[in-house]
């Protein structure tokens, strides 16, 4: 069972290797909590985001929707369903720095200058790798691939000025968590 420890992220410098659905979910998230993110990868992913868009731009069509986000914060989704930035757009905004190559020994020094560092690359040798090098220099590093590398997880949450709830279930069951989450939504609009 993991410790929920609250972490004031204000201005922590934190390394996302990768730019794909996990890492777009991850960075959205930590900037808006503060962290100065910096994203190192050649290009946005085609995993999961890929497939995540193209159920956005069916759903919101089929409902003649104003935008796709709309629609599925109608359909009742949870947050990172609808609120997900991509990385491209994150880096145009100002709102992280995205170095667009792939990670490299001239990275290392801003991984050594890293609060937190997220291993999430479509490649699991380089997520090894990544997770070796923080491991070696007490990092804290969460392996995208392999619970066995991770240092912490990333908790669903739940937030509403000044609460905010995480929710984890030690990586058994992300499905749950889920739905323990929009549990809690819902019921935190009642109480606050
Ligand atoms: C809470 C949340 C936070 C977040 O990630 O932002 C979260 N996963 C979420 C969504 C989600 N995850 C997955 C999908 C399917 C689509 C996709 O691929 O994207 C979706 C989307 C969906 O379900 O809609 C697939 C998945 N997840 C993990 C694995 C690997 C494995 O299980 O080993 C696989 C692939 C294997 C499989 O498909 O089974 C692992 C992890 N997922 C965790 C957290 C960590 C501990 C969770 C726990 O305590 O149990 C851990 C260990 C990651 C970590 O932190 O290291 C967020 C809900 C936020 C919310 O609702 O607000
Ligand atoms: N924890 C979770 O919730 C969860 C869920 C599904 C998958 N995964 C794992 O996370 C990984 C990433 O998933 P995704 O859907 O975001 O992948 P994706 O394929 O969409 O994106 C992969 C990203 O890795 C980058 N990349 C590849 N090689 C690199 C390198 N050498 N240096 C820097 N960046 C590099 C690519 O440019 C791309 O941006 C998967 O391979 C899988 O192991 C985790």
């Amino acid at each position: 069972m993991n410790f929920p420890l609250f972490i004031d992220l204000k201005d922590k410098k934190v390394l996302i290797v990768g730019a794909g659905a996990i890492a777009a979910r991850r960075a959205t998230v930590l900037v808006e909590f503060g962290a100065k993110v910096t994203v190192v990868a050649p290009e946005e992913g085609r995993g999961a985001w890929t497939n995540h868009v193209a159920e956005l731009k069916s759903s919101a069509a089929a409902r003649g929707a104003v935008s796709a986000q709309s629609a599925k914060i109608a359909e009742g989704k949870s947050p990172w369903e609808c609120q997900t930035i991509q990385v491209r757009e994150l880096a145009q905004t100002g709102r992280l720095v995205w170095k667009q190559h792939a990670f490299c020994e001239q990275d290392l020094e801003e991984l050594e200058q890293s609060f937190l560092v997220i291993a999430a690359t479509s490649d699991p040798a380089v997520n090894d790798y990544i997770a070796r090098l923080c491991h070696e220099r007490h990092i804290p590093v969460n392996h995208a691939g392999d619970q066995g590398q991770c240092d912490f997880q990333f908790p669903a949450i739940v937030r509403k000025n000044p609460v905010v709830i995480g929710v984890n279930a030690g990586g058994k069951d992300h499905g749950l968590v889920k739905r323990v989450a929009a549990g809690l939504r819902e019921w935190l609009e009642g109480v606050l």
